[in-house]
């Protein structure tokens, strides 16, 4: 009998449907290098690898053949796609990856919610900053003795506060800021190493706590002043109760909602100050403008007096923090550094480079610190954070690899939580997987973005 003679050509073409069926991806990836047009053929029943990929859950078998510019429109003779295969068999994620790449959008994996509404601890502007006051010298100076105005105050970039609670750890309680009068200050505002600025006014409604004094404007102006000595001794205080704030963190975290948006503002110019004691272009000795937004140079012929430079003003330092959704729709990406406490993941988060817009940073923090590719970015919120001066530009970001490689000089570790994980924190149901940022964090906001646009939570 004569046996069928099989051509040197299907013969390959079946080593290498077999190869994407048995999951070989060394191999197929070989294969197509070796012989490019193999990757679109298809055999018994109008099959491809990438259809045979698909339907025995190949993650990177399809990935590759993907990267390798495979048609993803063709049908077996069943009129499926690999998508179709992919759906009818379960395998989500690569489902997710074939639909992502038709086109290459996955942006339905993000919400298409609108991001009004979004409101992070320190975001709140609680005062009217009038900066157009700031060149106003007889009015700044007028305001500065008023007894209408209210001072803050800080000792080593720490405001002083009073807190009600007696008796609780310092991370449960509720501090309260110190407002100050002149009267108080005056004194402290004549030593030579206190800095001196104006925050804004009141918008409208007043703190409870404060005395129904008024200028004639109407315009009630606050001051923060940062002391290089311990004021203590020197300065009768309104309340025996005022205290300086020891830690910044998280003590900073437990003021009220606009109060936290004042310190955001004060703390962040005064650490400026207390950074940049010299003109950065020159070293030269410096003065003090514009309601304590700019310094200026005393060295009469210096470059940053010609035109205008950014080494005179105060610096915000932009940081991307996102929470990466993986190509399922059902799992993110946390990480955790060394100095989280124990359990504790949050979203990855990394400083903005010179020359980069926001959606190139998300990328390359996320694939440096974990190994991830990220396709889609979407910004969500953004939070002043200001330790010393960031601003946190809070984004979700969809993936487009799932295979995680830590750089363990940045994170600890990184890893994917599925969504019931994540709702599981949130709602405190069963022994949760991990433990969330505080809700201070934008992480914790933009992780419950997340679970509550998809769960409706
Ligand atoms: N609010 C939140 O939810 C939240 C969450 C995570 C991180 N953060 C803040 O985001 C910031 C950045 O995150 P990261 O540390 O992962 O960044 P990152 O991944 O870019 O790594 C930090 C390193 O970047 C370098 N760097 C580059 N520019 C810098 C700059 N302007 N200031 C300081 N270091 C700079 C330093 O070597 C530093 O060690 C941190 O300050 C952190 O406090 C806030
Ligand atoms: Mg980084
Ligand atoms: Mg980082
Ligand atoms: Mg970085
Ligand atoms: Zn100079």
């Amino acid at each position: 009998m004569a046996s069928v003679q099989v051509s040197p050509k299907d013969e390959m073409l079946a080593r290498f449907l077999d190869a994407a069926a048995t999951g070989n991806v060394a191999k197929v990836s070989a294969m197509i290098t070796h012989s490019s047009s193999l990757i679109n053929e298809s055999g018994e029943n109008g099959w491809t690898a990438l259809m045979l990929g698909a339907r025995n859950g190949h993650f990177k078998v399809v990935q590759t053949l993907l990267t390798n510019g495979c048609d993803k429109s063709s049908v077996n003779k069943s009129g499926q796609t690999a998508y179709d295969i992919a759906r009818f068999w379960g395998h989500k994620h690569i489902a997710s990856l074939l639909a992502n790449s038709r086109g290459g959008n996955s942006h339905h994996l993000l919400p298409s919610s609108g991001t009004e509404g979004h409101e992070n601890y320190f975001s709140r502007e609680y005062l009217n900053r009038m900066s157009e006051k700031r060149t106003d010298s007889p009015w700044l100076k007028a305001k500065q003795s008023s007894p209408a105005s209210v001072y803050i105050l800080f000792f080593n970039l720490n405001p002083l506060v009073t807190s009600g609670a007696d008796g609780a750890g310092e991370s449960e309680r509720d501090f309260k800021l110190c407002k100050l009068r002149w009267g108080t200050v005056k004194e402290l505002l004549t030593k030579p190493g206190t800095t001196v600025i104006f925050l804004g006014v009141e918008k409208q409604v007043k703190f409870a706590s404060q005395p129904p004094v008024e200028d004639e404007d109407g315009l009630t102006a606050w001051f923060a002043l940062n002391a290089e000595d311990n004021p203590m001794e020197d300065l009768q205080f309104p309340s025996p109760n005022c205290f300086f704030l020891k830690s910044t963190f998280p003590a900073l975290l437990q003021l009220s909602s606009d109060e936290a948006g004042v310190i955001a503002q004060a703390r962040s110019v005064l650490a400026w100050h207390n950074r940049y004691s010299f003109c950065p272009t020159c070293g030269s000795r410096t003065k003090i403008d514009e309601g304590g937004y700019k310094r200026t140079c005393l060295k009469e012929d210096c470059r940053s007096l010609q035109g205008i430079h950014n080494t005179c003003y105060p610096r915000v330092d932009p940081v991307v923090i996102m929470l990466v959704i993986h190509p399922d729709g059902d799992q993110c990406l946390l990480g955790r550094k060394k100095t989280f406490p124990v359990g504790m993941y949050s979203c990855l988060a990394g400083f903005i480079e010179p020359g980069e817009v926001i959606e190139e940073a998300v990328r390359r923090e996320v694939e440096e610190e974990s190994g991830i590719k990220v396709g889609p970015v979407q910004y969500v919120s953004s939070q002043p954070w200001p330790m010393p001066s960031s601003l946190m530009i809070g984004c979700l970001a969809v993936a487009e690899s799932t295979d995680i490689k830590v750089d363990e000089n940045e994170i600890e570790e990184a890893r994917w939580f599925t969504r019931q994980q994540v709702i599981d924190v949130f709602t405190k149901n069963s022994k949760p997987a991990f433990s969330m940022a505080p809700r201070q964090a934008i992480a914790h906001q933009l992780i419950k973005h997340w679970i509550g646009v998809n769960a409706n939570l």
